[in-house]
């Protein structure tokens, strides 16, 4: 780099859901200069594309043959994410219980994940201070030489009581039994599974508070940047 200018930094954080990623990388983010891509946004919207058109998403190969049909764009603001299809801004309607229940499904067809995965690596390659990228697969597949790779994880007890917390009225046992399940069809998933790359710090946020999570990761960003 010339003038003294820091090389941008590629910050990938994945997990399972209900550990930290989305809040953590935000949040260091925000507090390092650095865009933030939520690439489960990408994969919710894409899936809320195939139920608003009506695809059966129980045949993988009706899902691969609409793949490269919605446009979805990713606005990268830490402080203010978002996410269109199409033009359509489905920030909310990616979170309903529909989508939620059916992203497994979509994602695991390699049709859906080689296009994401290309939206995914131009974003990442094109920020000027670096980026923090949070999903299941992005130090193992997406982004395999990421300064810096974080697994975040969690019991499966925490990881219900803080959703749960967020779905106002959510029974936490059926909040579990639905976590647990999608966790193990995206683990166990052919292309690209949820997976610790070997390189990754792995973090368990059992018993941390949020903000001593986003302490530990922006605390391993700027040892990798001081070259430690
Ligand atoms: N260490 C933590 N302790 C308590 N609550 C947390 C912690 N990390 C995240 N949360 C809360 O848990 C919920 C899920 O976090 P989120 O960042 O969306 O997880 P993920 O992106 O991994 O699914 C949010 O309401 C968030 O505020
Ligand atoms: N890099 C990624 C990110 C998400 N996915 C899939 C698998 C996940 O169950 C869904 C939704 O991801 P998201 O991060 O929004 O999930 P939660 O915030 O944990 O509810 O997308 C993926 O296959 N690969």
């Amino acid at each position: 780099m010339e003038n003294g200018a820091v090389k941008p930094v590629i910050v990938a954080i994945d997990g399972p859901s209900g550990t930290g990623k989305s809040s953590t990388s935000k949040a260091v983010a925000a507090q390092l200069g650095l865009s933030y891509l939520d690439t489960g946004a990408q994969y919710r919207a894409i899936t809320w594309w195939m139920v608003t058109n009506g695809i059966d998403l129980t045949d993988p190969t009706a899902i691969a043959a609409v793949a490269g049909k919605p446009e979805i764009v990713s606005g990268t603001d830490p402080s203010h994410p978002t996410i269109t299809v199409d033009g359509v801004d489905v920030a909310g309607p990616i979170r309903t219980e529909e989508v939620t229940s059916k992203v497994s499904a979509v994602s695991a067809v390699p049709e859906v994940r080689t296009r994401i995965s290309e939206l995914q690596r131009l974003l990442a390659t094109g920020t000027e201070t670096g980026i923090v990228v949070e999903g299941r697969d992005i130090g193992t597949t997406v982004l395999p030489d990421a300064d810096l790779k974080v697994f975040l994880t969690a019991s499966a007890e925490a990881r219900a009581a803080r959703r749960s917390g967020e779905l106002k009225g959510a029974d936490v046992n059926a909040t579990r039994e639905a976590l647990v399940k999608r966790d193990a069809a995206d683990s166990s998933r052919k292309t690209s599974p949820l997976a610790k790359a070997d390189d990754a710090v792995e973090v368990d946020t059992t018993e941390l508070t949020l903000a001593q999570v986003i302490e530990c990761v922006v605390t391993l960003v700027e040892e990798k940047r001081a070259g430690k």
